[in-house]
C-alpha cells in the first residue's frame, strides 16, 4: 500500500523506534545494536540513540529527558525477525525508462539506445503517460526500500517537473535531472535544438524545484548531461559552467562500453576540447563537469589514468552491475576503485538498462559481478565484494555519490530517519510477523529463516533471497511513505 497521501492528512508526532537496527559502520562492517531505540523527532531528525532499552525505560525515563509527552509519541517495535535498516539509495536510475525493464533482447549500449529508450523517453511528451509511469516507478521504488534516488527524467519539462511534484508529494527523496542532449547523434525526433534551449530548458526546471521545496530538503535539481555522445561541446561546456555558477550535482555516463568510449575519443579530441589527454574522463573535466559534485555511472572501462583523474577531482561512481551484464557491458572493478583510489561508490538499479528497480537486486549483482571480476583477466581475490560491503554501497556509500553522506544511510544522531523495517519471518494473518517456531518458520517470502541462524547469516539470506514481500514498512524524513499489506 501506498500511504503518502493518508499520512499528510494526520498530524505528526515523534516517534520511537524499537529492536534491533542494523547499519554500516565502515565499509567492510554492519553494526548490529539489539533492544537500541532511536528517537525521531517531528522534523524527522534523529535525536537520540539508547542502546539497552525496552518500552519501559522509554516511557519512564527518556521520553522525560527530552521532553516529549507520551500521548505524542508513536512507538514502533520491531518484532523478533524483524529489524530496522537504512533506505537504500539509487544513485542512477531512468524514470521513463521503467516501462522497459526486463526489454533489452541482446541489444548493447548503442543500438538499445535506438531502439528501445529514445522512442519510449520521447513520449513522455505526452503528460497523461508520465504521471501514469512516474507513479508506478516511485511506488515500486519505495515498496522495494529506497528512500532516496538519483533520477533522470526526459528533455521535456512539463513532465520533467510532474516527477519532481510526484516524489514530493510520495515523500520520495530524490534528485531530479532534466536530461540534456543536443547533438544530431541523437534522433532528431527526441533532441534539445540547441545548446542555448537545452540551458533554458534545465533552468526551468531547476525554477520549478525551488519553487515546490525552496529549502531543497527533499527534492534537488541534478544538472544532467546524458552522455558525451548526446551532447556539443558548447553544451557541455555550458552545463559545466551552469554547475559551478549554482553548485547544483551533476549527473552524468561514463565509459559504460567500449564502443562509446571509441565514439567518445572520435568525436571529442583534445585538439577541439583543449583536454590534457583523449580519455573520456578528460573531455568532462575540461568542461567543467568532472567535480566533487559529479555522480558517474557506469565507470566500467576507465583507465588506470582516468581512475587516478576522477579520484583526484573526488567525482563519485555509481555502479550499475545488473545493467552492465543485461546489455553485456562489461564488469567494474569497483573494489579497487573503493580501496586503491578511495573513489566514492554507490549503486545504481539503471532501470532500464537495469532489468530490476531493486536496490537489493543490484546489491546481490554486485556481489556476483565482483567475482567475475576476481576471476577474469587480472583479478584478484580482493576484488570480491562481501556482504557487508554491498550493502554499505546500498546505503552510506549512495548517501556520499549523492551528497547526502552527513544526512541519510544510518542511524547516528543529526541524521533524518530514511529507513525500513525489514522482515524475514511471516506476515500473519494479524500483519504481525510470526516468530520462528516450528520447523520451517512460515514463509518470510523468499527468504526461510530456520531460527539457528546467526544475524549476520540472517542478513546474508535477505541479500541473496529477499525481495519486496521483506520489506515491511519504509520512512522517509520521519514520514512513513510505504507499508506492506
Ligand atoms: N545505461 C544507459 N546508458 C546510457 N548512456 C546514455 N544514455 C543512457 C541510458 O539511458 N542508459
Ligand atoms: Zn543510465
Amino acid at each position: 500500500m501506498h500511504v503518502g497521501s493518508q499520512q499528510n492528512r494526520t498530524a505528526v508526532r515523534n516517534k520511537v523506534f524499537l529492536g534491533l537496527f542494523v547499519h554500516s559502520t565502515a565499509l567492510d562492517e554492519l553494526e548490529y545494536l539489539h533492544e537500541t531505540a532511536v528517537f525521531v523527532d517531528k522534523s524527522g531528525t534523529i535525536v537520540a540513540v539508547e542502546k539497552n532499552c525496552n518500552e519501559e525505560k522509554v516511557r519512564e525515563t527518556v521520553l522525560a529527558r527530552l521532553g516529549w509527552e507520551a500521548a505524542d509519541v508513536e512507538v514502533v517495535k520491531a518484532r523478533g525477525g524483524q529489524f530496522f535498516f537504512p533506505g537504500f539509495i539509487d544513485t542512477h536510475i531512468h524514470a521513463p525508462q521503467y516501462p522497459n525493464v526486463g526489454i533489452f533482447g541482446s541489444s548493447t549500449l548503442l543500438d538499445w539506445l535506438n531502439t528501445y529508450t529514445f522512442p519510449l523517453e520521447a513520449s513522455f511528451s505526452d503528460k497523461a503517460k508520465a504521471r501514469q509511469v512516474y507513479t508506478r516507478v516511485i511506488r515500486k521504488t519505495l515498496s522495494h526500500g529506497t528512500t532516496c534516488a538519483a533520477y533522470y527524467a526526459t528533455i521535456d519539462v512539463p513532465s520533467t517537473n510532474l516527477l519532481a511534484d510526484l516524489c514530493l508529494v510520495s515523500g520520495q527523496r530524490a534528485l531530479i535531472g532534466r536530461v540534456c542532449m543536443d547533438s544530431d547523434l541523437s534522433p532528431d525526433y527526441y533532441r534539445d535544438a540547441s545548446p542555448e534551449a537545452s540551458i533554458a530548458a534545465t533552468k526551468a526546471t531547476i525554477e520549478h524545484i525551488r519553487t515546490i521545496d525552496p529549502a531543497l530538503s527533499l527534492i534537488r535539481p541534478v544538472i544532467t548531461p546524458r552522455f558525451a555522445p548526446s551532447c556539443t561541446l558548447p553544451l557541455l561546456r555550458q552545463l559545466g559552467d551552469l554547475a559551478k555558477e549554482t553548485a547544483l550535482p551533476i549527473q552524468t555516463h561514463i565509459s559504460e562500453n567500449k564502443s562509446e568510449v571509441a565514439l567518445v575519443r572520435e568525436l571529442f579530441p583534445p585538439s577541439l576540447t583543449g583536454a590534457a589527454d583523449d580519455s573520456y574522463a578528460a573531455v568532462y573535466d575540461a568542461v567543467g563537469l568532472l567535480t566533487e559534485r559529479t555522480v558517474l555511472a557506469h565507470a566500467v572501462h576507465l583507465t588506470e589514468h582516468e581512475a587516478d583523474l576522477v579520484a583526484a577531482r573526488k567525482a563519485k561512481i555509481s555502479h550499475c552491475p545488473c545493467s552492465n551484464s543485461a546489455l553485456t557491458s562489461g564488469a567494474a572493478p569497483v573494489r579497487r576503485l573503493l580501496l586503491d583510489r578511495g573513489i566514492a561508490c554507490g549503486l545504481g538499479t539503471d532501470v532500464s538498462g537495469g532489468y530490476s528497480a531493486s536496490v537489493l537486486e543490484a546489491a546481490r549483482q554486485a556481489a556476483l559481478v565482483s567475482r567475475h571480476v576476481a576471476f577474469g583477466p587480472g583479478g584478484e581475490e580482493r576484488d570480491r565484494l562481501s556482504v557487508d560491503e554491498v550493502l554499505f554501497l546500498a546505503t552510506r556509500g549512495g548517501a556520499e555519490v549523492v551528497g547526502l553522506g552527513d544526512k541519510v544511510g544510518g542511524f547516528e544522531v543529526g541524521m533524518e530517519w530514511d529507513a525500513q523495517l525489514v522482515g524475514l519471518g511471516a506476515i500473519g494473518e494479524d500483519g504481525e510477523e510470526q516468530e520462528w517456531e516450528g520447523e520451517d518458520g512460515g514463509p518470510g517470502g523468499n527468504v526461510d529463516v530456520f531460527g539457528w541462524e546467526s544475524w549476520p547469516e540472517r542478513v546474508a539470506k535477505w541479500v541473496y533471497n529477499g525481495d519486496d514481500r521483506n520489506t515491511v514498512k519504509v520512512w522517509v524524513k520521519g514520514r512513513l511513505v510505504h507499508e506492506r499489506k
